[in-house]
């Protein structure tokens, strides 16, 4: 029921709350989205969608250009006239341009035109963020007037502070709706959940629906995990997490004034690392579909790192989609070349076998002359690194997938990949997660399906990938551990210098080799030059190469 003709309050409220998976930059598509829950919820008062709904979150520096701006603009106001309709209102979250400034906005569009403006106030600039690059902060907010009732619509980072809301309350908001673009890292569902916006409803008394966006933006992925909390601090409802979806949800003006919502389903969120494979898949499958690829190529070594890659390329894009290509030296084992066929089998995926040897030796033919008197080193075994990277290039060149990278974290912080070799691709699902992380990942998919994914069910990774000792196979018996301490060790030392900014110290403190966390310090930081030209990759942690961790190429510090 909405408010009455008299005009007074409504004392009902029907709210769409529509967790989408929009696309940055592709206004006209983000606002048909909008067009298209109107003319399926057409019973309800009022549709919220994402955060910068119109231009897609985040926009970065795309936004900088005015005719996106412009094009935000018609279709807001477009959008706006057709709430003539007598339809539902929307909350829609565009940009706003005023006296020459730039503003993250939301827009209350109902009855044919724009009723309402809110301007987000707390602009998040650390991290991967750097809105104040970009907009210019707004003025605490006041509620909105929707039919009566006043509506406090804090965006994303508004929330994660109790300004904002303590300003909307004193206003006299009546029920807090929050459009987001909160990217997905490892314990934020539950963080968002238990202690941001359950604070923020502690210290309002207010009902709170927290509204998330879904899907992958290059290096950044969004779990969804929206929500709504009542004004008594209960959980009501819970959204999926990883996918799109419209809930319906009911709300009501009770005896002294207050609002709540009635409960409805709450969906049970992916634990750990089930949400970590999630985030891989759905990235990977955005980054395809919308850069327009056919599918995806990769080199499949019978190692684990290609392996998991080729299960999240079959989960996110379908099997049939994924080529995997062994590239056979004389180095590499029947074992490898087993394993490979095997993993590629399990998936479903299209397995092919080049052998690289007739280009390994072109090589060493014409380098003879110039190499004549230097030893065999490690610039052959880059060689067949880089002979590979053109073989899976050419592939894809011909016929038109994308080639995955597969370096995981512990390997791109000490530079143990070569530049113009394994690290040539377009997108790297593993770049942000450790080795270790990468065999539990491996140990859950074999046991478990994640309900978006597109594979098959049941082990895709066969054991013999997992148990054996990592190789990169590129000399006679060769083990990672012949130049890396053991993986575990390695993790807990990069955990620390990576994720924790410690020192040397500290580390050691910890109780690690002092001359082992040194050399890795020494490692990590010669290695940042291959990084910065390393692909893209989905952010899982708080510190991922890439915008969480801005360090320069060229320093002379060491902490030890
Ligand atoms: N600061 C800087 N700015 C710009 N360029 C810089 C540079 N420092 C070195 N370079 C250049 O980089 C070159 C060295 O880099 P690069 O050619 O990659 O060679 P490099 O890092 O010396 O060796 C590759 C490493 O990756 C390991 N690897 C290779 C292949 C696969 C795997 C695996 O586990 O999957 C591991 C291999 O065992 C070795 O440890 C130098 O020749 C130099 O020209
Ligand atoms: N024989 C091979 N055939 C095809 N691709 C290969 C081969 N060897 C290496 N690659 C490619 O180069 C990447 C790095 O390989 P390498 O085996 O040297 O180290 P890794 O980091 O242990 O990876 P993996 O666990 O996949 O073997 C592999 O993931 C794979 O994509
Ligand atoms: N879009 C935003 O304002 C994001 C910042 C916020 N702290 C989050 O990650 O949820």
């Amino acid at each position: 029921m909405t408010q009455s003709s008299s005009g007074a309050p409504a004392d009902t409220l029907t709210i769409v709350l529509a967790q989408l998976n929009h696309a940055v930059g592709d206004v006209a598509g983000n606002a048909d989205a909008v067009r298209a829950l109107r003319q399926r919820h057409t019973g309800a008062d009022l549709i919220l969608v994402p955060e910068l709904q119109l231009v897609g979150y985040p926009p970065e520096d795309l936004v900088l250009k005015p005719a996106l701006a412009e094009r935000a603009e018609a279709e807001l106001q477009r959008l706006a006239a057709e709430t003539g309709d007598g339809g539902p209102a929307v909350l829609v979250g565009t940009v706003h341009r005023c006296e020459g400034r730039l503003y993250n906005a939301v827009a209350l569009i109902d009855a044919g035109a724009v009723t309402g403006m809110a301007i987000k106030h707390e602009l998040p600039n650390y991290g991967t963020f750097d809105e104040l690059r970009l907009f210019s902060p707004g003025p605490l907010p006041e509620p909105l007037l929707f039919r009566g009732v006043r509506i406090g619509v804090p965006i994303c980072e508004d929330v994660w502070f109790p300004t904002v809301c303590a300003a909307l309350k004193a206003a006299g908001a009546e029920i807090l709706l929050s459009p987001n673009g909160s990217p997905y890292e490892i314990d934020k569902d539950e963080l968002r959940a238990s202690k941001i916006i359950g604070q923020r409803v502690a210290e309002t008394g207010l009902p709170l629906a927290y509204l998330n966006r879904v899907g992958g933006q290059d290096e950044l992925v969004f779990d969804g995990c929206s929500f709504v909390i009542n004004g008594d601090g209960t959980m009501v409802h819970r959204l999926t997490d990883w996918r799109e979806e419209e809930r319906v949800t009911h709300w009501t003006r009770g005896a002294e004034g207050c609002w709540s919502c009635a409960p409805g389903e709450l969906a049970d969120w992916l634990d750990h690392p089930g949400d970590i494979y999630a985030a891989m898949v759905l990235s990977l499958r955005d980054y395809v579909e919308r850069n327009r690829f056919p599918g995806v190529v990769l080199g499949m070594s019978g190692g684990i790192d290609s392996a998991i890659c080729a299960a999240i390329a079959a989960d996110a894009l379908g099997p049939d989609r994924v080529w995997c290509v062994m590239l056979p030296s004389r180095f590499t084992s029947q074992l490898s070349l087993d394993d490979a066929a095997e993993c590629a089998r399990l998936i479903g995926a299209k397995h092919e076998i080049i052998p690289i040897v007739p280009a390994v030796e072109a090589f060493d033919q014409m380098l003879a002359g110039t190499f004549a008197d230097q030893d065999v080193d490690i610039t052959e075994e880059n060689v067949q690194s880089r002979i590979r990277g053109v073989t899976l290039m050419a592939i894809s060149n011909k016929f038109g997938p994308m080639l995955l990278t597969t370096g995981n974290k512990s390997e791109m912080s000490v530079g143990y990949a070569t530049i113009y070799g394994d690290m040539a691709g377009g997108y790297n699902p593993l770049k942000d997660a450790y080795k270790t992380t990468v065999f539990r990942l491996a140990e859950w998919r074999n046991a478990n399906l994640p309900s978006i994914a597109l594979g098959r069910p049941g082990r895709v990774i066969p054991q013999s990938i997992i148990t054996k000792p990592p190789s990169a196979e590129l000399r006679p018996d060769q083990k990672d551990s012949d130049s890396l301490p053991e993986y575990d060790v390695l993790d807990d030392i990069l955990l620390g210098l990576v994720e924790q900014e410690l020192s040397v110290d500290d580390v050691v403190a910890r109780g690690h080799d002092r001359a082992t966390v040194a050399r890795i310090e020494r490692l990590l930081y010669i290695a940042e030059y291959k990084r910065r030209q390393a692909p893209p990759g989905v952010k899982l942690g708080s510190r991922n190469f890439g915008r969480d961790r801005r360090y320069p190429i060229t320093h002379g510090f060491r902490s030890a």
